[in-house]
């Protein structure tokens, strides 16, 4: 289609004098599976300031990018069935961003990113269309005009959806529905749903529910009054489509006490949970084994890695989120050390604040790891964006002063030039494949060698009758000698305190 320039031109007369700072850009046509999942990139951080309005010349050269398509972002249907399943229960979505600040390039990786996001959602996404303004505009999010334009796109291509890339008040959603005539949702109710929908333990769900009922409450008033929608399944289900799976409707239609109390009840179930969790912890934490959490950004090969490492089966799909409930698995240096890998729920950019609140207890678990193997898509054209939005989840969570091992994956698919940039700026980072393997020695040896040290020398002499000791110390430590002696197993080892203590029982007259 190339009636972008059309739209692009079809200035409103009301808004003459914007109409150099808005700039609507039109995406078509664009195929936002995988080749372009992989393509995708991170836009720069659009809402956290506002008020910074970027200068004139960059305003100036986005006018001339008037009405710009952004490539690769519609879904590609490969088989007719595939076709009538989807229209069955996805939705059809136009995407909308305001940039503003940044190149065009980011802002157009900001909307592949969220194009894979409506899609890991079961969306399927016609448009793409960015906005310049200074900021977004406090009534419609986009301008007026430009929302009316959006209306119009709506209404040519079918949609019943429109996804705003950012977070837009109960107001700006309200208003801009008004305008458009469909539903509009915002990126954090997207990323809500995406959660609902994969999460699967119990402590995952009630998260999520609660994350969603936190989002939902001040919102109450504004949904569902100018339009009719549609009623959600109870607690994560699948019915009510994009930015209504959990609570839904019916608990719209509820008052907020009754939210509240909800929200109250859940609060207490994840206290249970969660000394459940830690009290597994603490057992790990008695063995003294080190545990290594595997961190990073969503779609990261986080997974993978993971299964490369232990042979663990963990569910790797290239869909983002594809991980909510930490998965632990045991795991062991060249020379023996025993340690835990644990994999975590992937990190995306404006990760909504409430999902930071209502993960913070799965989250902290990587704040309480020794170590933290932050995985990097070595494949993605702007993985440093990734890097630092990561880093700012790892401070959200306290997690800044565990030790970080920076491993770049997918080098198979990076582009030399990326990895040149990125081993300048990170000398130590390990270069892996998990698909084909190669780095993975490196890494093993690059983890043994910044788990924590064994700070105790102990030589022992452990008696028959304590071959529980001896397993721990196979277990926990490094065994320089060893020798079956008639009074028992002589060792000489590096442990940590804990068992250094109680093999000092045995030491060291006899050895
Ligand atoms: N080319 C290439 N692709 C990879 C590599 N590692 C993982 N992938 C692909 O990247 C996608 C995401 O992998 P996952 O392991 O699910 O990623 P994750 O970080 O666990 O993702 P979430 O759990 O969704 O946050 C999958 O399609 C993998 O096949 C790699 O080394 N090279
Ligand atoms: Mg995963």
């Amino acid at each position: 289609m190339n009636t972008a320039d059309t739209r692009g031109s079809a200035r409103h007369g009301h808004e003459a004098e914007d109409a150099f700072r808005e700039a609507i850009t039109v995406g078509d046509g664009v195929n936002a599976t995988d080749a372009s999942r992989e393509a995708q990139a991170t836009g720069g951080d659009r809402y956290e300031d506002p008020n910074n309005v970027p200068d004139q010349g960059e305003m100036e050269l986005a006018e001339r990018h008037a009405l710009r398509r952004v490539q690769g972002l519609s879904t590609e249907l490969t088989d007719v069935t595939e076709v009538e399943y989807r229209s069955l229960r996805l939705e059809r979505v136009v995407l909308i961003g305001v940039w503003t600040r940044g190149t065009q390039a980011e802002a157009d990786n900001s909307l592949v990113e969220l194009a894979a996001l409506s899609e890991t959602a079961g969306a399927l996404v016609l448009e793409g269309l960015t906005q310049r303004r200074s900021k977004p505009d406090p009534a419609t999010y986009v301008g007026k005009g430009k929302a009316a334009e959006l209306h119009d796109i709506v209404e040519s291509t079918g949609a019943d959806t429109v996804i705003c890339d950012g977070e837009l008040t109960p107001g700006q959603l309200r208003q801009l529905e008004d305008v458009v005539k469909v539903k509009v949702i915002d990126r954090t109710a997207l990323i809500l749903d995406i959660f609902a929908q994969h999460a699967r333990s119990s402590e995952g769900k009630a998260q999520v529910e609660l994350a969603q009922l936190n989002y939902l409450l001040p919102r109450l008033r504004g949904w569902g009054d100018s339009l009719s929608r549609q009623a959600g399944g109870s607690g994560g289900g699948s019915g009510g489509g994009v930015g209504l799976r959990g609570p839904g409707e019916t608990k719209i239609e509820t008052d907020r006490r009754r939210i509240n109390d909800k929200m109250a009840k859940l609060r207490r179930q994840l206290v249970h949970m969660r000394t459940a969790r830690e009290v597994k912890r603490d057992v790990r934490r008695t063995r003294e084994v080190p545990s290594v959490a595997i961190a990073g950004y969503t779609n990261a090969g986080k997974s993978s890695l993971l299964n490369r490492l232990t042979g663990a089966g963990v569910l790797v799909e290239n869909a983002l989120f594809a991980t909510l409930d930490p998965t632990v698995r045991q795991a062991r240096t060249p020379d023996g050390r025993g340690f835990t890998l644990s994999d975590t729920v992937g990190f995306v950019r404006h990760l909504p604040h409430e999902l930071v609140e209502a993960f913070r207890s799965t989250l902290e678990e990587v704040a309480d790891s020794d170590l933290i193997v932050h995985v990097v898509d070595g494949s993605h054209p702007d993985p440093e964006s990734q890097i630092s939005a990561v880093r700012s989840v790892f401070a959200d969570i306290d997690a800044v002063d565990v030790p970080e091992l920076i491993v770049v994956n997918k080098v198979d698919a990076a582009d030399p030039d990326v990895l040149r940039a990125l081993r300048t700026r990170y000398p130590d980072m390990v270069e892996v494949s998990a698909r084909t393997g190669k780095g993975v020695p490196d890494l093993v040896e690059a983890l043994a060698g910044a788990l924590p040290e064994l700070a105790h020398e102990v030589r022992a002499l452990v008696p028959y009758s304590r071959g529980d000791l001896v397993a721990r110390v196979y277990e926990e430590g490094r065994i320089l000698s060893e020798e079956h002696t008639a009074e028992g197993t002589a060792l000489h080892a590096f442990v940590p305190e804990l068992l250094a203590a109680k093999l000092n029982e045995y030491a060291p007259s006899a050895v």
